[in-house]
């Protein structure tokens, strides 16, 4: 067993974490300001244009510290050089994990290919050399896929509008059929291609939507040649895609070792480089590539994934924080919430180690969200005044992607005044003095004091572009593989959703059967009969 699979509360470093924690734990964080005049410098990275403040964190120099040295305990350099170049950490699967070789300066030589033919593909739809059956250019993309086919093309075409041309990009991915109607009522056939994203090419929901978008397509154009205009497919699997009928000209290869969830960098991002050009789709991957070589040369007390996935594990692992919340001040970032659920949870909810023992502490954390300021009018109650303990990502902006000036400024004096009053709070004396009106008798007095000490991670950006927003996804893909190997977990594969898939089949069987039987519990048994009654 190399150090590198050790259970992480056994090493010397979480040892003495523990005993240092209950030291500090309820030490103010305010208390932590006062005491160190250097700590917005010690508790900060500017780092070309991104400036993070983990100042307003429950962590004091030593906590860092020991969190550091545990880090280099459980050897994470050694970790990320193998996966740098291209070990097969995807032990589970005997895969290796190289979507950073996707954004690398030096691509290999299959990707370069694939890319330079998504660049060409991507250009002759924008220009409108490319037509539909009937001449007329293409107007609409949808992209057919689910999870990590879906999420990360869809965030970043969403996140990135002002970069975007003529086209309309659609995203389908639920099984459910109404969302497939809303979306091809709107559509000509004439003008609209299918991108169909499935790295397995066996995904139900994936197969069954682009069955239903054929047919709609042959309903009106009749003719099963005219396929080749209007449907082009990205996987790994290309034997399927064939059977699927789609032509080896109109298939984009991806590989076994990109993960779905990391997968945006790859011929999965079609849908990107048709929204925004290939050029701007190259940017991202530039950003990437920049935050890439941060992570993997930067001293770690310097290195932005891993301080955040440190301070989330602090959270986790010591505080027992459960959850962790991320609120961008963009609405254009909306999407970037279940993307980085998917990344997060599918990566790092795991409760088995490396030595495929049951593990006895806590690993992945929820992750959840919400764009400000509309979070602000919907759980920051909560946030500010409830009983859990929810650290906050902050991601803001200094500059707009839009003209007006102080309308940004307005939206992020809401980002600033937040994470302050999640820090300071309102004291009685405070509320007294505003409210004369209140004595210190008054029951609702208690309702209107903020305790504060509530924590915040500040990730300051100069402005969205492809650019940032390729170091901002990742740097968060970067921060799960630090935990996952803090905790001892294969973050690269996801059994755990294999189970329900399987039961589907059962289940529909047995709905098209009508044989509530055939079901093995109870409870849903009685639903299945409810459900065929
Ligand atoms: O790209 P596909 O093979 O269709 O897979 C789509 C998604 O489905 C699976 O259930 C996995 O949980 C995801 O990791 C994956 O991204």
């Amino acid at each position: 067993m190399s150090l590198q699979n050790t259970n992480p509360t056994n090493t010397q470093a979480w040892q003495e974490l523990e005993k240092h924690f209950s030291k500090v734990k309820d030490i103010p964080v305010l208390d932590l300001f006062n005491k160190n005049p250097n700590r917005v410098n010690e508790f900060s990275i500017l780092w070309e244009d991104f400036f993070i403040d983990f100042s307003k964190n429950k962590i004091d120099t030593k906590a860092k510290k020991l969190l550091l040295a545990l880090a280099e305990e459980l050897q994470l350099s050694a970790a990320i050089e193998k996966q740098f170049s291209g070990e097969k950490i995807n032990e589970t699967e005997n895969r290796a994990v190289l979507h950073t070789a996707l954004r690398a300066k030096n691509k290999p030589d299959e990707v370069k290919e694939n890319l330079a033919k998504m660049n060409v593909f991507s250009e002759a739809i924008i220009t409108g050399k490319h037509t539909g059956y009937t001449g007329k250019p293409i107007t609409h993309v949808v992209n057919i896929g689910i999870g990590g086919s879906s999420l990360g093309p869809e965030m970043v075409v969403e996140a990135l509008t002002e970069y975007r041309n003529h086209l309309e990009v659609s995203f389908v991915d639920n099984l459910d059929r109404h969302q497939i109607e809303n979306i091809l009522k709107k559509l000509d056939p004439e003008t609209t291609l299918f991108i169909v994203v499935s790295k397995s090419f066996s995904t139900q929901e994936t197969l069954h939507n682009a069955s239903i978008a054929r047919d709609w397509f042959l309903e009106q154009a009749q003719q099963a040649e005219y396929l080749e205009k209007h449907f082009v497919a990205v996987s790994a699997n290309t034997d399927k895609v064939a059977a699927f009928g789609i032509s080896k000209a109109n298939t984009f290869s991806m590989w076994d070792w990109v993960g779905g969830r990391f997968s945006l960098w790859s011929t999965v991002g079609l849908s990107i480089a048709c929204a925004i050009g290939y050029e701007n789709f190259e940017n991202l991957l530039g950003g990437a590539q920049q935050m890439d070589k941060h992570f993997r040369e930067t001293p770690f007390n310097n290195n932005i994934p891993v301080c955040l996935a440190l301070i989330s594990l602090w959270y986790n692992n010591f505080y027992k924080a459960e959850t962790e919340a991320v609120i961008p001040y963009a609405a254009s970032m909306h999407k970037l919430i279940p993307f980085l659920q998917q990344g997060s949870m599918e990566s790092n909810g795991k409760g088995v180690d490396r030595n495929s023992n049951k593990i006895s502490y806590q690993t992945g954390t929820v992750v959840w969200g919400e764009p400000g300021t509309n979070a602000q009018h919907a759980f920051f109650q909560l946030i500010h005044q409830g009983t859990k303990l929810i650290p906050c990502d902050f991601i803001g902006f200094k500059k707009p992607i839009h003209t007006y000036t102080e309308d940004h400024d307005l939206l992020m004096a809401n980002f600033f005044a937040q994470t302050q009053a999640l820090l300071v709070g309102k004291s009685k004396a405070e509320v007294l003095a505003e409210e004369k009106n209140l004595g210190e008798e008054s029951p609702i007095l208690p309702h209107k004091i903020f305790e504060g000490n509530k924590p915040t991670t500040s990730i300051l950006i100069d402005k969205l572009t492809p650019n940032s927003l390729g170091k901002l996804i990742a740097m968060y893909e970067h921060k799960w593989f630090v935990q996952g190997v803090i905790w001892n977990i294969y973050s690269f594969d996801q059994w755990g959703v294999a189970l329900g898939k399987q039961l589907a089949k059962n289940t529909f069987k047995a709905i098209v059967n009508k044989d509530a039987e055939e079901v093995k519990d109870a409870s849903t048994k009685r639903l299945l009969k409810h459900y065929l009654s």
